[in-house]
């Protein structure tokens, strides 16, 4: 493995939790010079246009083009991740931005994810869950949708993981300064 962080934050929660908004809170205060925001789900569309010789933008806009491609992009997308579990930790964590001190994996949706990390990254791995309530998610513009909300991707982590901290963002700010610090506590630089 190329590259070697200090410290490694892999966050997961529902979605409309918070979860780029809290990464985003952590980039600014470690600084965007240190830290890089890591996606797991960005590179899957790179890699498919570029396996695929598609239009990497265009997969990335609403347009019919990523409709088209849409069904076919998941089901290879598992086929990938069946083949090997961590093919798409290994894609996020390549980029240029790699070299910085700490990752913040900002998506981590399946128990693969979190088990990439803590094996390859144990001892600068801090395991973090958001928790926002589901009102609090609605008014974020969260809508329940059935073959999303309830796969495998956004159920996969909802038990059976011993997460090092939690994050309460259901819009009380001082809390969410509260845990934040909790996190930043935990982070050894
Ligand atoms: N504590 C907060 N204060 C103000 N706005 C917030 C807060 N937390 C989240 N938001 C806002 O709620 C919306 C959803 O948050 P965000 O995109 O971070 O969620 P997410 O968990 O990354 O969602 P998804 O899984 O759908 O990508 C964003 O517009 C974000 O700015």
């Amino acid at each position: 493995m190329a590259a070697s962080p200090k410290a490694v934050v892999v966050i997961s929660g529902k979605r409309k939790s918070g979860k780029d908004y809290i990464s985003e809170q952590l980039r600014n205060k470690l600084g965007p010079d240190k830290c890089a925001v890591l996606h797991l789900s960005g590179p899957l569309k790179k890699q498919y246009a570029k396996e695929h010789d598609l239009d990497f933008e265009k997969l990335l806009d609403a347009t019919a083009y990523k409709e088209t491609y849409r069904a076919d992009m998941i089901r290879w997308g598992e086929e990938k991740r069946n083949q090997d579990p961590a093919f798409f930790c290994r894609l996020a964590t390549s980029g240029e931005d790699s070299g910085k001190d700490v990752w913040i994996i900002c998506d981590a949706r399946r128990l693969s994810d979190v088990e990439y990390f803590q094996k390859n990254y144990n001892k600068v791995t801090t395991l973090v869950r958001v928790q926002a309530d589901t009102d609090t998610r609605k008014q974020r513009g969260f809508v329940f949708t059935q073959g999303v909300d309830d796969a495998e991707s956004e159920c996969g982590l909802d038990s059976g993981v011993d997460w090092d901290v939690i994050i309460n963002n259901n819009g009380d700010q001082k809390q969410l300064e509260d845990d934040i610090h909790k996190l930043l506590e935990h982070i050894h630089l």
